[in-house]
């Protein structure tokens, strides 16, 4: 069990999230009721009958199963409901800043207009007790046509999202498949991050790097594999977006004992925790800390690096920033071994 000051420290301090689909914070009571308000059947008899079948052996069991949740969501209601949920969960975690990723083509394949999703999920962050903006993401597992297609239809929203990201099915979907898309979206003065080395191998976090320019790794867990690559990623400060809970569930790692967030920290390179898809995985951002700072040999002062990493590898304005640093300093000031 957690020590009661660091389970207090670890819940209590100022963070950022940074790696959250929103889709995947869709809990099964709200796609119970989505699915009754839309006249939407579903596959599952009740709420238990669904939380039953997330029972995942990796990446492609749990997608097929978040694709499905998804398919509740019809109109811009759904989109405001499930995030505005999602912030007001983040709030009471203490966290002050959230960077969502979302997955228009997962509801423009099913007829839903992007326009609808993207109001809806952007109208809940303007509402929000707490800071938030918006990545949108495209799916690897589809082509690059299509990737172009949906940052086309996103042209007349580019005042919405600050970014562009890739997700979905890793392996056989390498990041060099979507490099004009990503160059196009350079272009536009987006800001750009894939997830990499979830499930792929470190070839895919340099191939996201140096093809795709990307700013910061989502998951990029396996990069300790190559010693060449974590020099890089040091010398070049890019951050990590690690989600221990997803990993565990996944089974990246067998057990949390196993998980690598330590030796990331130890290598000199800016973790951060997230949550990934918090309604599947078992926990939001509080739930991913205290699990990994129970398993792992993790104190107050990696729980003081872990916040400040979360502020600097942000994409907030410079002064916000400076301004939510202060923040974790003030915070930890009261704490001895921090
Ligand atoms: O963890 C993830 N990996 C890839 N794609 C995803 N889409 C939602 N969550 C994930
Ligand atoms: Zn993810």
């Amino acid at each position: 069990m957690l020590n009661e000051q660091l389970r207090n420290i670890v819940q209590g301090m100022p963070k950022a999230e940074l790696h959250i689909h929103i889709e995947g914070s869709l809990e099964p009571e709200l796609i119970f009721a989505l699915a009754q308000r839309n006249s939407v059947s579903l596959a599952y008899p009740s709420v238990e009958a669904l939380r039953q079948a997330y029972a995942f052996t990796d990446l492609q069991s749990f997608l097929d199963i978040y694709y499905a949740g998804a398919s509740v969501l019809l109109t811009e209601q759904d989109f405001y409901d499930m995030t505005a949920a999602y912030l007001k969960r983040a709030h009471a975690d203490s966290v002050r800043h959230a960077e969502i990723f979302f997955d228009p083509q997962t509801h423009t394949a099913r007829g839903v207009p992007f326009e609808t999703v993207i109001n809806g999920i952007w109208r809940a962050c303007q509402d929000a007790p707490i800071s938030a903006s918006l990545i949108m993401c495209f799916l690897r597992h589809l082509s690059e046509d299509e990737a172009l297609d949906t940052l086309e239809q996103a042209q007349p929203f580019l005042d919405k999202f600050i970014g562009v990201g890739l997700d979905s099915s890793e392996v056989g979907h390498p990041p060099e498949k979507f490099r004009r898309v990503f160059e196009r979206a350079r272009a536009l003065g987006l800001r750009l991050v894939a997830h990499a080395g979830e499930e792929g191998p470190p070839d895919y976090i340099t191939s996201a790097l140096e093809v795709l320019n990307v700013e910061r790794i989502d998951h990029g867990v396996r990069c300790l594999e190559d010693p060449v690559l974590v020099e890089c990623i040091k010398r070049e400060q890019i951050a990590l977006t690690v989600c221990p809970l997803s990993n565990i569930k996944l089974r990246v790692f067998d057990v949390m004992g196993e998980h690598n967030l330590r030796k990331l920290l130890d290598a000199g390179l800016k973790a951060t925790v997230n949550s990934d898809d918090p309604a599947y995985f078992g926990g939001y951002i509080n739930q991913n800390f205290v699990a990994a700072f129970e398993a792992l040999p993790l104190d107050a002062s990696h729980a003081k690096q872990l916040a400040r990493n979360s502020f600097e590898a942000s994409f907030i304005e410079p002064e916000q920033k400076r301004a939510f640093l202060a923040e974790v300093d003030a915070f930890f000031a009261n704490v001895p071994a921090a």
